[in-house]
Protein backbone atom coordinates (compact mmCIF):
# COMPACT_ATOMS: atom_id res chain seq x y z
CA UNK A 1 0.00 0.00 0.00
CA UNK A 2 3.04 2.73 1.15
CA UNK A 3 4.80 1.34 -2.12
CA UNK A 4 1.57 2.36 -3.57
CA UNK A 5 1.39 5.69 -2.89
CA UNK A 6 5.46 6.39 -3.15
CA UNK A 7 4.67 4.91 -6.93
CA UNK A 8 1.92 7.19 -7.45
CA UNK A 9 4.07 10.46 -5.91
CA UNK A 10 6.41 9.51 -8.17
CA UNK A 11 4.56 9.19 -11.38
CA UNK A 12 2.88 12.63 -10.77
CA UNK A 13 6.24 14.26 -10.39
CA UNK A 14 7.00 12.53 -13.71
CA UNK A 15 4.36 13.68 -15.70
CA UNK A 16 5.75 17.07 -17.07
CA UNK A 17 3.95 19.91 -18.04
CA UNK A 18 3.46 20.57 -21.92
CA UNK A 19 5.73 23.52 -22.64
CA UNK A 20 5.37 24.09 -26.59
CA UNK A 21 3.07 22.64 -28.57
CA UNK A 22 2.57 22.60 -32.38
CA UNK A 23 -0.69 21.92 -33.89
CA UNK A 24 -0.36 20.72 -37.39
CA UNK A 25 2.39 23.36 -38.06
CA UNK A 26 3.15 23.49 -42.31
CA UNK A 27 5.44 25.70 -44.20
CA UNK A 28 6.12 26.59 -47.44
CA UNK A 29 8.96 28.24 -49.66
CA UNK A 30 7.32 29.35 -52.78
CA UNK A 31 5.27 26.70 -53.69
CA UNK A 32 7.27 23.83 -52.30
CA UNK A 33 6.10 22.55 -48.97
CA UNK A 34 8.67 22.67 -46.41
CA UNK A 35 6.69 21.11 -43.40
CA UNK A 36 3.93 18.86 -43.16
CA UNK A 37 1.49 18.87 -40.74
CA UNK A 38 3.81 18.31 -38.05
CA UNK A 39 2.31 18.23 -34.79
CA UNK A 40 4.63 17.86 -31.56
CA UNK A 41 3.98 18.43 -27.65
CA UNK A 42 7.36 18.88 -25.79
CA UNK A 43 6.79 18.54 -22.00
CA UNK A 44 8.98 21.35 -19.75
CA UNK A 45 12.08 20.01 -18.88
CA UNK A 46 12.71 17.86 -21.48
CA UNK A 47 16.20 17.69 -24.01
CA UNK A 48 14.74 17.39 -27.07
CA UNK A 49 16.52 16.34 -30.02
CA UNK A 50 16.03 17.11 -33.66
CA UNK A 51 17.15 14.57 -36.46
CA UNK A 52 16.76 14.19 -39.93
CA UNK A 53 18.78 14.49 -43.20
CA UNK A 54 20.14 17.70 -44.93
CA UNK A 55 16.72 19.52 -46.21
CA UNK A 56 14.24 17.49 -44.02
CA UNK A 57 13.16 20.93 -42.21
CA UNK A 58 14.78 20.86 -39.19
CA UNK A 59 16.13 24.21 -39.50
CA UNK A 60 12.60 25.67 -40.65
CA UNK A 61 10.87 24.15 -37.67
CA UNK A 62 13.24 25.69 -35.56
CA UNK A 63 12.25 28.91 -37.31
CA UNK A 64 8.99 28.48 -37.09
CA UNK A 65 9.03 27.83 -32.86
CA UNK A 66 10.99 31.37 -32.84
CA UNK A 67 8.32 33.29 -34.58
CA UNK A 68 11.32 33.74 -37.22
CA UNK A 69 8.61 32.44 -40.20
CA UNK A 70 5.47 33.03 -40.12
CA UNK A 71 2.72 31.20 -37.57
CA UNK A 72 -0.78 30.89 -37.82
CA UNK A 73 -3.36 31.23 -35.29
CA UNK A 74 -2.95 28.55 -32.47
CA UNK A 75 -0.43 26.68 -34.84
CA UNK A 76 2.00 26.82 -31.70
CA UNK A 77 1.12 27.31 -28.07
CA UNK A 78 3.52 27.75 -25.18
CA UNK A 79 2.56 26.72 -22.11
CA UNK A 80 -1.01 26.31 -23.15
CA UNK A 81 -1.26 30.06 -24.78
CA UNK A 82 -0.72 31.37 -28.18
CA UNK A 83 2.63 32.51 -29.53
CA UNK A 84 1.05 34.97 -31.24
CA UNK A 85 0.06 36.10 -27.82
CA UNK A 86 3.31 36.88 -25.98
CA UNK A 87 4.73 40.49 -26.56
CA UNK A 88 8.53 40.15 -27.48
CA UNK A 89 9.73 40.55 -23.80
CA UNK A 90 7.42 37.84 -22.86
CA UNK A 91 8.66 35.70 -25.61
CA UNK A 92 12.56 36.82 -25.10
CA UNK A 93 12.01 34.85 -21.26
CA UNK A 94 10.00 32.36 -22.85
CA UNK A 95 12.17 30.98 -25.65
CA UNK A 96 15.83 31.97 -26.56
CA UNK A 97 17.74 30.68 -29.68
CA UNK A 98 21.39 29.81 -30.92
CA UNK A 99 21.20 30.00 -34.58
CA UNK A 100 23.35 26.99 -37.22
CA UNK A 101 25.61 30.57 -38.12
CA UNK A 102 26.96 32.97 -35.05
CA UNK A 103 26.45 36.39 -35.85
CA UNK A 104 29.38 38.57 -35.87
CA UNK A 105 28.90 41.96 -35.22
CA UNK A 106 32.71 43.86 -35.20
CA UNK A 107 31.50 46.67 -32.67
CA UNK A 108 30.92 44.21 -29.51
CA UNK A 109 33.42 42.82 -27.10
CA UNK A 110 32.51 39.17 -25.91
CA UNK A 111 31.29 40.12 -22.94
CA UNK A 112 28.87 42.60 -24.60
CA UNK A 113 27.97 40.05 -26.56
CA UNK A 114 26.88 38.23 -23.50
CA UNK A 115 25.55 40.71 -21.29
CA UNK A 116 23.04 41.21 -24.37
CA UNK A 117 21.35 38.05 -23.40
CA UNK A 118 19.74 40.30 -19.95
CA UNK A 119 18.12 43.08 -22.45
CA UNK A 120 14.94 41.29 -21.28
CA UNK A 121 15.22 42.03 -18.05
CA UNK A 122 16.46 45.25 -18.22
CA UNK A 123 13.97 48.65 -18.81
CA UNK A 124 15.14 51.16 -21.56
CA UNK A 125 18.72 52.86 -20.97
CA UNK A 126 18.79 50.98 -17.42
CA UNK A 127 22.39 49.91 -16.62
CA UNK A 128 23.36 46.22 -15.43
CA UNK A 129 22.61 45.48 -11.46
CA UNK A 130 25.55 43.89 -10.04
CA UNK A 131 23.37 40.49 -10.53
CA UNK A 132 23.33 40.72 -14.35
CA UNK A 133 26.81 41.50 -14.37
CA UNK A 134 26.97 38.13 -11.95
CA UNK A 135 25.13 35.88 -13.78
CA UNK A 136 27.01 36.59 -17.16
CA UNK A 137 30.61 35.94 -15.44
CA UNK A 138 28.96 32.67 -14.28
CA UNK A 139 27.53 31.44 -17.45
CA UNK A 140 31.14 33.12 -19.26
CA UNK A 141 33.08 30.89 -16.79
CA UNK A 142 30.82 27.78 -16.99
CA UNK A 143 31.23 27.89 -20.78
CA UNK A 144 34.85 28.78 -20.91
CA UNK A 145 34.65 32.20 -22.00
CA UNK A 146 36.00 34.31 -19.79
CA UNK A 147 39.29 34.70 -20.82
CA UNK A 148 37.89 36.46 -24.31
CA UNK A 149 36.14 39.00 -22.50
CA UNK A 150 37.70 41.45 -23.31
CA UNK A 151 38.09 40.31 -26.79
CA UNK A 152 36.43 41.73 -30.32
CA UNK A 153 33.71 38.53 -31.57
CA UNK A 154 35.68 38.92 -35.06
CA UNK A 155 38.82 37.71 -33.15
CA UNK A 156 37.53 34.54 -32.30
CA UNK A 157 37.64 31.18 -33.68
CA UNK A 158 33.85 29.40 -35.12
CA UNK A 159 34.08 27.06 -31.78
CA UNK A 160 35.24 30.24 -29.45
CA UNK A 161 32.20 31.97 -31.20
CA UNK A 162 29.72 29.29 -30.52
CA UNK A 163 30.57 29.06 -27.00
CA UNK A 164 29.79 32.83 -26.80
CA UNK A 165 26.49 32.52 -28.21
CA UNK A 166 25.43 29.40 -26.05
CA UNK A 167 26.57 31.71 -22.76
CA UNK A 168 24.26 34.58 -24.16
CA UNK A 169 21.40 32.17 -23.98
CA UNK A 170 22.30 30.90 -20.72
CA UNK A 171 22.55 34.58 -19.70
CA UNK A 172 18.96 35.12 -21.23
CA UNK A 173 17.43 32.28 -18.79
CA UNK A 174 14.60 32.01 -20.73
CA UNK A 175 12.47 28.58 -20.36
CA UNK A 176 12.95 27.02 -23.38
CA UNK A 177 16.39 27.16 -25.16
CA UNK A 178 16.68 26.37 -29.20
CA UNK A 179 19.73 25.25 -30.57
CA UNK A 180 20.58 24.63 -34.29
CA UNK A 181 23.65 22.49 -34.49
CA UNK A 182 25.52 23.88 -31.43
CA UNK A 183 28.40 21.38 -31.16
CA UNK A 184 28.86 21.82 -35.25
CA UNK A 185 32.08 23.79 -34.74
CA UNK A 186 33.55 22.05 -31.36
CA UNK A 187 36.04 20.08 -30.86
CA UNK A 188 35.06 16.72 -28.75
CA UNK A 189 36.10 18.24 -25.88
CA UNK A 190 33.71 21.30 -26.17
CA UNK A 191 31.09 19.54 -27.98
CA UNK A 192 30.32 17.08 -24.52
CA UNK A 193 31.17 19.78 -22.49
CA UNK A 194 28.54 21.81 -23.96
CA UNK A 195 25.70 19.69 -24.26
CA UNK A 196 26.77 18.98 -20.19
CA UNK A 197 26.06 22.20 -19.56
CA UNK A 198 23.18 21.88 -21.41
CA UNK A 199 21.99 19.11 -18.94
CA UNK A 200 22.86 20.38 -16.25
CA UNK A 201 20.71 23.30 -16.86
CA UNK A 202 17.66 21.60 -17.64
CA UNK A 203 18.11 19.30 -14.69
CA UNK A 204 18.89 22.17 -12.24
CA UNK A 205 16.50 24.76 -13.35
CA UNK A 206 13.63 22.48 -15.59
CA UNK A 207 14.97 24.18 -18.61
CA UNK A 208 13.60 22.96 -21.89
CA UNK A 209 16.52 22.38 -24.43
CA UNK A 210 15.48 21.56 -28.11
CA UNK A 211 18.80 20.75 -30.12
CA UNK A 212 19.06 20.04 -33.71
CA UNK A 213 22.09 17.70 -33.54
CA UNK A 214 23.82 15.48 -36.02
CA UNK A 215 25.60 13.33 -34.28
CA UNK A 216 23.31 10.44 -33.35
CA UNK A 217 25.45 9.08 -30.71
CA UNK A 218 25.12 12.89 -28.92
CA UNK A 219 21.22 12.40 -29.40
CA UNK A 220 21.35 8.87 -27.68
CA UNK A 221 23.48 9.87 -24.76
CA UNK A 222 21.68 13.27 -23.92
CA UNK A 223 18.03 13.34 -25.01
CA UNK A 224 14.95 12.59 -22.95
CA UNK A 225 13.00 12.63 -26.55
CA UNK A 226 13.96 12.91 -30.47
CA UNK A 227 11.79 14.10 -33.41
CA UNK A 228 12.87 12.18 -36.25
CA UNK A 229 12.20 14.51 -39.26
CA UNK A 230 12.40 13.18 -42.76
CA UNK A 231 11.00 14.85 -45.90
CA UNK A 232 9.19 18.01 -43.79
CA UNK A 233 6.97 15.21 -41.60
CA UNK A 234 7.91 13.93 -38.34
CA UNK A 235 8.72 10.44 -39.11
CA UNK A 236 8.96 9.34 -35.44
CA UNK A 237 8.79 11.32 -32.16
CA UNK A 238 9.71 8.73 -28.67
CA UNK A 239 12.05 7.75 -26.96
CA UNK A 240 15.52 6.68 -27.62
CA UNK A 241 14.66 3.22 -28.36
CA UNK A 242 12.14 4.07 -30.30
CA UNK A 243 13.57 6.48 -33.23
CA UNK A 244 16.98 4.72 -32.70
CA UNK A 245 15.84 1.90 -34.76
CA UNK A 246 17.75 -0.15 -37.82
CA UNK A 247 14.31 0.05 -39.37
CA UNK A 248 14.24 4.21 -39.34
CA UNK A 249 17.61 5.07 -39.77
CA UNK A 250 17.81 3.28 -42.55
CA UNK A 251 15.26 4.15 -44.43
CA UNK A 252 15.76 8.23 -43.44
CA UNK A 253 19.65 8.10 -43.62
CA UNK A 254 19.88 4.98 -46.61
CA UNK A 255 23.09 4.27 -44.91
CA UNK A 256 24.35 0.52 -43.65
CA UNK A 257 25.49 0.46 -39.99
CA UNK A 258 25.35 -1.36 -36.86
CA UNK A 259 23.86 -0.56 -33.41
CA UNK A 260 26.06 -1.24 -30.75
CA UNK A 261 25.92 -1.12 -26.97
CA UNK A 262 28.47 1.07 -25.50
CA UNK A 263 30.88 -0.65 -22.68
CA UNK A 264 30.33 1.59 -20.32
CA UNK A 265 27.03 3.30 -20.34
CA UNK A 266 25.01 0.57 -21.58
CA UNK A 267 23.55 2.51 -24.32
CA UNK A 268 22.66 2.31 -27.72
CA UNK A 269 25.78 3.19 -29.99
CA UNK A 270 25.70 3.73 -33.41
CA UNK A 271 28.73 2.90 -35.80
CA UNK A 272 28.63 3.07 -39.58
CA UNK A 273 30.08 0.74 -41.69
CA UNK A 274 31.52 3.89 -43.89
CA UNK A 275 31.11 2.32 -46.88
N1 LIG B 1 15.06 30.94 -47.65
C1 LIG B 1 14.73 29.83 -48.33
N2 LIG B 1 14.11 29.91 -49.52
C2 LIG B 1 13.74 28.80 -50.19
N3 LIG B 1 13.96 27.54 -49.75
C3 LIG B 1 14.57 27.40 -48.56
C4 LIG B 1 15.00 28.53 -47.79
N4 LIG B 1 15.58 28.07 -46.66
C5 LIG B 1 15.54 26.72 -46.73
N5 LIG B 1 14.94 26.32 -47.87
C6 LIG B 1 14.69 24.93 -48.26
O1 LIG B 1 13.87 24.31 -47.29
C7 LIG B 1 14.24 22.95 -47.07
C8 LIG B 1 14.46 22.72 -45.59
O2 LIG B 1 15.56 23.50 -45.17
P1 LIG B 1 16.08 23.46 -43.67
O3 LIG B 1 17.17 24.46 -43.56
O4 LIG B 1 14.92 23.59 -42.76
O5 LIG B 1 16.64 21.97 -43.59
P2 LIG B 1 17.53 21.28 -42.46
O6 LIG B 1 16.86 19.99 -42.15
O7 LIG B 1 17.76 22.21 -41.33
O8 LIG B 1 18.87 21.01 -43.27
P3 LIG B 1 20.43 20.93 -42.83
O9 LIG B 1 20.61 19.63 -42.11
O10 LIG B 1 21.13 20.91 -44.16
O11 LIG B 1 20.76 22.14 -42.01
C9 LIG B 1 15.48 22.72 -47.93
O12 LIG B 1 15.07 22.03 -49.09
C10 LIG B 1 15.97 24.10 -48.29
O13 LIG B 1 16.56 24.13 -49.55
Amino acid sequence: MKNNIKNNIKKEKNRKESIIEGNNINFKYGDTEILKNINLDIKEGNFISIIGPNGSGKTTLLKKFLKILNVKKNEILYLNKDLLSYSNIEFAKMASYVPQFGEQNIFFSVEDVVMFGRNPYLKRFQEESIDDKKIVEDVMKLTGVWEFRDKYITELSGGELQRVIIARVLAQESKVIFLDEPISHLDIHYQIEILKILNKVKKDKSITIVAVLHDLNMAIEYSDKIVMLNNGIVEKYGDIDEVITKELIKKVYKINFEILTHPKTGKKYFLPDYK
